[in-house]
């Protein structure tokens, strides 16, 4: 049975969830003065007429080789690696996260009084077993107007996030309804993730 896994991740709600079900985890994340051989904007660039689901899991695929050959150059000692990664598509449209305030504001506009789906892929690598999992939900936003946007961006929230909201932020005010995985459009889905870790072998 394995002691801890690794957790490839900077978003410190991933670290929170996997908290949340008692998994011990190590972060293995990229330091400045060990450049990574792949630029993580072009890790997240959208292949032309790729879907949402192969998007999100292909750089998730991606993030866990960058993520094992990391564990290598440093020589750390073996153990599971988990990553994942979460996007937001609106018809067919996929919304990463913001570059910068303005982006913010017209993913907003876009995503009110409509549905949209969040996608979570999860994948780890235990050996040479590789497991992975998808979590589809569906979020519906009430309609913003543009003072309550503006608002919501100037607090910051929007940033670093898929989608420019954060589902367990201020956003919740204007969330309806949502069916799916909560964990899952925070970043990480509890469910799924405790699955691929069962199979390789955690207690849970
Ligand atoms: C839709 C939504 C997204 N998000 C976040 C989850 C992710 O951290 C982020 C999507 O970006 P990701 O690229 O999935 O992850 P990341 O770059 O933040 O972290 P990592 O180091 O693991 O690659 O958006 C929320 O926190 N709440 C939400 O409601």
């Amino acid at each position: 049975m394995h002691s801890f896994v690794y957790l490839a991740s900077q978003s410190p709600r991933r670290s929170q969830l996997l908290e949340q079900i008692g998994i011990a985890h190590r972060l293995l994340v990229a330091q400045d003065h060990d450049p990574e051989p792949q630029d993580p904007e072009a890790l997240e660039q959208v292949l032309p007429r790729e879907s949402a689901t192969d998007y999100v899991q292909r750089v998730t695929g991606l993030k866990l080789d960058a993520a094992i050959a990391r564990l290598q150059r440093r020589g750390l000692e073996q153990a599971p690696i988990l990553c994942s990664d979460t996007t937001v598509s609106l018809g067919r449209h996929i919304l990463g996260k913001p570059e910068s305030q303005e982006q913010a504001r017209e993913m907003l506009q876009a995503l009110s009084g409509k549905t949209h789906r969040v996608l979570t892929a999860v994948a780890l690598q235990s050996g040479r077993k590789r497991l992975t999992s998808l979590s589809v939900s569906s979020v519906e936003f009430a309609v913003m107007d543009s003072a309550q946007i503006d608002a919501y961006v100037a607090s910051g929230e929007p940033m670093g996030k898929a989608g420019a909201y954060g589902v367990q932020g201020r956003a919740a005010a204007y969330i309806a309804r949502i069916s799916g995985s909560y964990s899952g459009i925070m970043g990480l889905p509890v469910f799924e993730t405790a699955n691929v870790l069962r199979a390789a072998g955690f207690a849970i």
